[in-house]
């Protein structure tokens, strides 16, 4: 499959997106982890934005799904062949390859070893030499610029799409940790489901996703106009258009930031104090895409007396992270051994 001169590659495999690092490049590629294929052959049609497009809108013969869910593989082959097409597409940009690259690919700290080794499986089998992994926050820290090899504490939160992993690092290890699955999907669906309940009308992910970017935030939104949206009247089965509140949004996302609240608090108390010392100077670092809700830092600082800061370019991290980990990848490749 791959020609001259291949670079290994780091793939951030993402709940919402997938995004390919190559050793000595960077991040050539990111698109969403969403998969269209005909329902009959399972042939593939579209993957990433194209197929993001689709969602929602295919006729009966076509399906466009999301084959990860919670951080974890949901449809096994579904998501090799992802990996396989961007992985492909992102090696395309390097000119022929010979021999296939080794990836490290990242995982969510609560994985399960069943889970860890369907991550591997696909891996290979969508073309790697040899699969290893990394845990997502490690290398959310490790993308966010933080010291984490150096004998001092750094705290991570990162929100992604479908779990939110919490660690507290030093000494290139993970000292404590939390990982629920939740994160931005639950966002999503905590909009849909208030909008169906104080509505009765139905919408979609997208658009639900839409409002929590453009309108969402975590406590008190201030200065933000109502929105209008569009989805099915439940009652009559038409098209309606209604108008919703900043305000209303934030109170349907209370629960899930409450959450994500509660999982920081209780990494934070399971902290040694030498570290926690650390963390407080350094403040807790957060990354993902969840990161970028409104207010979300404000609110976490409030309730935990800790400065907080968003991480630079806070999607990108853990694929950078991952990637930045292949200059290390003898420890991972030493570690697979031990587990293997
Ligand atoms: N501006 C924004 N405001 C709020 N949420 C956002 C914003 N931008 C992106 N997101 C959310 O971030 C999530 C995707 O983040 P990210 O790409 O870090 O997740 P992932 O790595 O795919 O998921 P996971 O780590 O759970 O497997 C989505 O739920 C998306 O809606």
């Amino acid at each position: 499959m791959f020609g001259f001169g291949t670079k290994d590659l780091g793939i951030d495999l993402g709940t919402a997106n997938t995004l390919v690092y190559i050793k000595g490049k960077g991040i050539v590629l990111r698109e969403p982890s969403v998969v269209a294929m005909q329902t009959d052959t399972k042939s593939i049609i579209a993957v990433g934005n194209d197929a993001k497009n689709m969602i929602g809108r295919t006729p009966g013969n076509v399906v466009a799904l999301r084959p990860m869910k919670d951080g974890v593989i949901a449809d096994f082959d579904t998501t090799a062949a992802m990996m396989k097409h961007l992985i492909r597409n992102a090696l395309k940009s390097k000119g022929p390859f010979s021999g296939k690259p080794y990836i490290m690919v990242c995982v969510p700290s609560g994985i399960t070893a069943v889970e860890e080794r369907a991550v591997i499986d696909a891996t290979r089998q969508a073309g790697a030499k040899d699969a290893y992994t990394i845990e997502e926050p490690f290398a959310a820290a490790i993308g966010a610029n933080l010291p984490v090899w150096e004998p001092t504490g750094s705290m991570v939160v990162d929100i992604g799409g479908g779990t939110t992993e919490v660690a507290i690092i030093s000494l290139g290890g993970i000292v404590t940790s939390q990982s629920i699955r939740v994160a931005g999907d639950e966002m999503d669906e905590a909009i849909i489901s208030y909008i169906r309940k104080n509505y009765n009308l139905l919408i979609g992910d997208r658009t639900a996703e839409t409002i929590k970017m453009d309108i969402g935030s975590a406590g008190e939104p201030e200065g933000m106009d109502n929105m209008e949206i569009r989805g099915r009247d439940l009652l009559t089965g038409l098209p309606k258009t209604i108008e919703i509140t900043p305000k209303e949004i934030s109170a349907a996302l209370k629960d899930t930031v409450y959450s994500i609240v509660e999982a920081v608090k209780n990494t934070l108390e399971k902290t040694p104090p030498e570290l926690a010392a650390d963390i407080m100077d350094r403040g807790i670092v957060l990354t993902g895409g969840g990161a970028l809700l409104r207010n979300l830092d404000r609110v976490i600082s409030e309730e935990t007396k800790m400065p907080v800061l968003i991480a630079e370019n806070p999607l990108d991290c853990v694929a950078i992270g991952t990637g930045k980990a292949l200059d290390n990848i003898q420890l991972f490749k030493n570690k697979a051994k031990e587990s293997r």
